[in-house]
């Protein structure tokens, strides 16, 4: 039998050019001149062909939190505790945390899969077990976490998205917790992206001055520490592995599997772009499956979007992570989608077109 390569070296299927053909000429045909609904008619173009529908939707939206525990924490480079990680966790099953509500709201399936937390955890009925370690090491002084971890991580993404695609999904949002992880996010994107730990790091879940002037440091030393490794070819991957987070790792596999189940993906914010970054430097035909729901007040963001050439719908202050920020964005999803599907067309309303 043939070895096949591991999921995350298969190219993405590009968008189908069909679908891309006909729902430009339906855009073209509805009740308004030609461009005036903005970004929503490409989204809605582009949803229609990734779901291979003339009708695009997304009313069965999965949303997957990814929750891990950082070992720079021990550097004291973030406003909250640890064991807070965990805690949410057990909010997230309880229906009390943010996502919790927005998912209840939108209709939508909300899953939590816990990666590996540093504090013991009651079981929680409704978390999916996927542990990796309890926590990645420190990145200022050891590798996050080893090849195997970071393979185990990629297949923890890949396995969410094989459930959400059994249960129909038709968008999926991935999202993530974990105390620390802006660290390892903003360690990833410098490493990436060949920048000062000044331009990416920022408060967080609320450093003040000090406790920001910390984190660049501890990021300089990761940087340093890690040099070698970071630019070595199959980049990517080194990068996660020795400067990501388990849940970052899990959303950058989860993103590569949904666009191979032709499934469309939400990103989120701070975080999950980085995430979405590290993917799409392992996979460019990534970039076709993914929209972006917001801009986060985390400084840094605005950094790596500009890198993914992204143009995300919301800019509201939102930092919050969780996969809330996407969340929120799924009403203008559904209503591109209903524009598209419903409105009527110059020739059935009987109005005279424009140029
Ligand atoms: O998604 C974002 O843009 C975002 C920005 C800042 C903080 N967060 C969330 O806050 C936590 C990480 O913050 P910190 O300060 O502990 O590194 C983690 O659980 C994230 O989900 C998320
Ligand atoms: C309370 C709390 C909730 C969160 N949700 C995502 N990151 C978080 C960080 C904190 C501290």
């Amino acid at each position: 039998m043939p070895v096949s390569s591991p999921f995350w070296r298969q190219s993405p299927p590009s968008l189908d050019p069909d679908f891309l053909r006909q729902g430009r000429q339906r855009q073209a045909s509805l009740t308004k001149p030609a461009g005036s609904l903005g970004q929503l008619e490409q989204l809605a173009i582009t949803l229609s062909a990734q779901q291979q529908r003339s009708r695009p939707a997304v009313d069965r939206v999965r949303i997957v939190v990814f929750a891990a525990d950082h070992g720079v924490c021990s550097e004291g480079v973030s406003a909250f505790p640890q064991e807070v990680t965990g805690q949410m966790i057990a909010n997230f099953v309880n229906g009390g945390a943010a996502i919790s509500v927005l998912a209840r709201h939108l209709n939508a399936e909300l899953e939590v899969v816990n990666l590996g937390t540093a504090h013991p955890l009651p079981i929680h009925d409704g978390v999916v077990m996927a542990e990796i370690a309890p926590g990645t090491a420190n990145l200022a002084t050891a590798p996050a976490m080893s090849a195997e971890q970071l393979q185990a991580a990629l297949h923890a993404g890949q396995s969410a998205v094989q459930r959400a695609a059994r249960t129909g999904a038709e968008l999926f949002i991935g999202g993530e917790m974990g105390i620390g992880n802006t660290t390892a996010a903003a360690a990833v994107a410098c490493a990436l992206l060949d920048l000062a730990p000044e331009a990416l790091a920022g408060p967080g879940t609320g450093l003040d001055a000090d406790g920001l002037r910390r984190k660049v440091a501890v990021l300089h030393r990761a940087l340093q520490r890690h040099r070698d490794t970071v630019t070595e070819a199959g980049q990517p991957l080194s990068v996660l592995a020795s400067l990501g987070g388990f849940e970052v790792a899990a959303l950058a596999g989860a993103f590569l599997a949904a666009a191979q189940a032709r499934l469309p993906v939400l990103v989120d914010g701070f975080i999950a772009s980085v995430a979405a970054l590290a993917a799409t430097r392992l996979q460019p035909g990534l970039a076709d499956w993914l929209h972006f729901a917001h801009q986060s007040a985390e400084p840094g963001h605005v950094r790596v979007l500009t890198a993914l050439d992204a143009d995300p719908l919301l800019r509201l202050g939102m930092r919050l992570g969780e996969g809330s920020g996407a969340a929120v964005a799924v009403g203008l999803l559904r209503q591109a989608c209903a524009l598209h599907n419903e409105m009527a067309s110059f020739e059935d309303a009987g109005i005279s077109k424009g140029p």
